[in-house]
């Protein structure tokens, strides 16, 4: 088992990655203060882990676990359906020394963490697909949805432990694995060069699921983010953690352009990659071979690098002008910038040539690019 530590303060906490830790139950239990668990979880994960993850956390005898499931999907993500977890908390009169713990992935780890900031209880994580292990179970960003932008509803919240049981993974669809191989990609192309020539080297082995390269690279992917964490909490507009967005901007305007759901949030994020690649270079900031680079390494993934057809150059634009990481009126994006590695959070950049960005990534589309196959 290897262990990374988010370094918070008084608010630290350990990220555990292993094969089979779900079967450890005393490691999620001895981060549990109170008596009572409240497992939030969906109709899909439920059946394949719920039964597991309550006998790790029943075997001593000590705790009274109760359960919510959540229907399954990006357009559940909603303040309608959060409202189920409070309904069940109350129902259950769950005490001050509640934890909530989050089975599942992104989505339900989003809205567990969102749940308790509100309900004002702990929180812990088991996620259970690649971009929740990776990504979304570390740092504290919680929230749902609105139909006029994505994660528009949230808080800071971080969770007490986050235990990562890379065997869940065996049951994930692949179309889910690339997704999260998006975010592993963002990493090297944001902050660890090294690490993104290795993923050049070894994406094979990872949509294979070997289980070595898998651990290596969720390891690797919650380093970078438990240190840019540790670095910039709550994403300040001078700080680090806004690189964490590289591509979102597009992506969430894909996202939200499409209703949630069609395109997972990775191949939107893929896409959005390739954009601020795209962008990257127009401006002059990255070399052409870096361009090319990361969109064939996205390629390889098997994650789309053109947005969908339906969207149009003024959707991105009404749609990225909502997006959080705007200052006083002004779109900052995170774009490449120097060797492989590095990157800035910007606003300083020449608008046209963000318009020959999105005109050619539409005209691309529109011209018949294929799209993601589930
Ligand atoms: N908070 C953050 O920092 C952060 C970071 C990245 C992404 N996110 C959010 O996370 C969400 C995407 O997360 P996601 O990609 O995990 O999507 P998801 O939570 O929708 O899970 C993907 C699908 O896989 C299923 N699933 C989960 N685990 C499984 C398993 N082990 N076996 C079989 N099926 C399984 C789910 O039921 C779902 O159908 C988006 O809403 C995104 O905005 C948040
Ligand atoms: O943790 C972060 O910070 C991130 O930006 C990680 C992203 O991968 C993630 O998709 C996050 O939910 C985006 O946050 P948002 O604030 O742009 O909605
Ligand atoms: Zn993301």
């Amino acid at each position: 088992m290897k262990t990374v530590d988010v370094d918070l303060g008084d608010r630290s906490y350990p990220i555990y990655i292993g094969a089979g830790l779900l079967n450890q139950g005393e490691l999620l239990r001895k981060h549990i203060p109170g008596k009572r668990v409240l497992i939030v979880t969906n109709e899909t994960i439920a059946p394949l882990y719920l039964e597991r993850c309550k006998r790790a956390l029943l075997e001593d005898g000590k705790l009274q676990v109760d359960e919510v499931i959540l229907p399954d999907g990006e357009e559940y993500k909603s303040i309608e359906v959060l409202e189920k977890v409070w309904d069940k908390a109350l129902e259950c009169r769950l005490d001050r020394g509640t934890t909530f713990l989050a089975l599942g992935g992104g989505v339900v780890g989003d809205m567990t963490g969102f749940a308790a900031a509100c309900y004002q209880r702990g929180v812990h994580f088991v996620p259970t697909t690649v971009m929740a292990q990776v990504d979304s179970s570390v740092g504290g960003k919680t929230g749902v949805n609105h139909p006029l932008g994505k994660n528009m509803i949230g808080a800071f919240y971080q969770p007490r432990v986050v235990l990562v049981d890379t065997d869940t993974l065996a049951s994930l669809p692949d179309r889910e694995l690339a997704s999260g191989l998006s975010e592993v990609i963002k990493y090297g192309l944001i902050r660890d060069a090294p690490f993104f020539e290795w993923l050049e080297i070894n994406i094979e082995r990872l949509l294979a699921r070997d289980p070595e390269a898998i651990a290596y690279a969720v390891e690797r992917s919650c380093i970078n983010k438990a240190e840019v964490v540790a670095a910039d909490e709550r994403e300040s507009s001078e700080g680090v953690r806004a690189t964490l967005n590289l591509g979102h901007t597009f992506g969430h305007a894909i996202e939200t352009g499409t209703g949630y759901g069609a395109w997972l949030h990775g191949e939107a994020v893929a896409a959005g990659t390739a954009m601020a690649a795209d962008l990257s270079y127009r401006l002059g900031w990255i070399d052409r071979s870096l361009y090319d680079r990361t969109v064939s390494l996205l390629k390889r993934a098997r994650l789309p690098v053109l947005p969908p057809p339906s969207m149009t150059v003024d959707t991105f634009k009404s749609l990225m002008a909502v997006d959080k990481k705007v200052l006083a009126g002004k779109l900052r994006l995170i774009l490449l910038r120097g060797p492989l590695g590095n990157c800035v959070v910007t606003g300083d950049f020449d608008p046209a040539k963000l318009e020959e960005t999105l005109e050619h990534f539409v005209a691309a589309a529109a011209a018949g690019a294929p799209a993601p196959s589930s």
